[in-house]
């Protein structure tokens, strides 16, 4: 059994609650197919929100989908100047039980962050 860190990322047109609680599960859920994870199978998430996002933290969208015994933590990206807007960004650390390559997801206008990762 290894540990693998899968990547992931998604942006909202509004920072409402509502919003960024449906595209953390779209995001959160569109990992856990790709890479056909079970729930016990994940040991962490850390999310990022761009600091235009502030209506609620990503984690709590982890906790309404059952996560309840995940460690969360919610931190802001970094600012740099140019780049993409209202996006939150994931970093799962998981338990792999093989040698394949996971996937990493990129949504929406990040689908253009990571091309040379991102498997949509
Ligand atoms: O992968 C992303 O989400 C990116 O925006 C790319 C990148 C990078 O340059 O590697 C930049 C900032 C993030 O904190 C993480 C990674």
């Amino acid at each position: 059994m290894h540990i693998k860190a899968i990547r992931g990322a998604i942006t909202v047109e509004e920072n409402t609650r509502q919003e960024i609680l449906d595209k953390t599960k779209t995001l959160l859920r569109a990992i856990i197919e790709k890479n056909s994870l079970r729930r016990e199978d994940i040991i962490s998430i850390i999310f990022t929100a761009t600091r235009d996002l502030d209506a609620v933290y990503p984690a709590v969208a982890a906790r309404e989908m059952g996560m309840t015994q995940v460690p969360l933590l919610c931190c802001q990206e970094m600012y740099v100047e140019g780049s993409l807007e209202k996006c939150i960004r994931v970093l799962i650390h998981v338990h792999w039980d093989d040698d394949k390559a996971p996937h990493h997801v990129y949504l929406e206008k990040a689908v253009n962050l990571r091309p040379d990762i991102a498997q949509t």
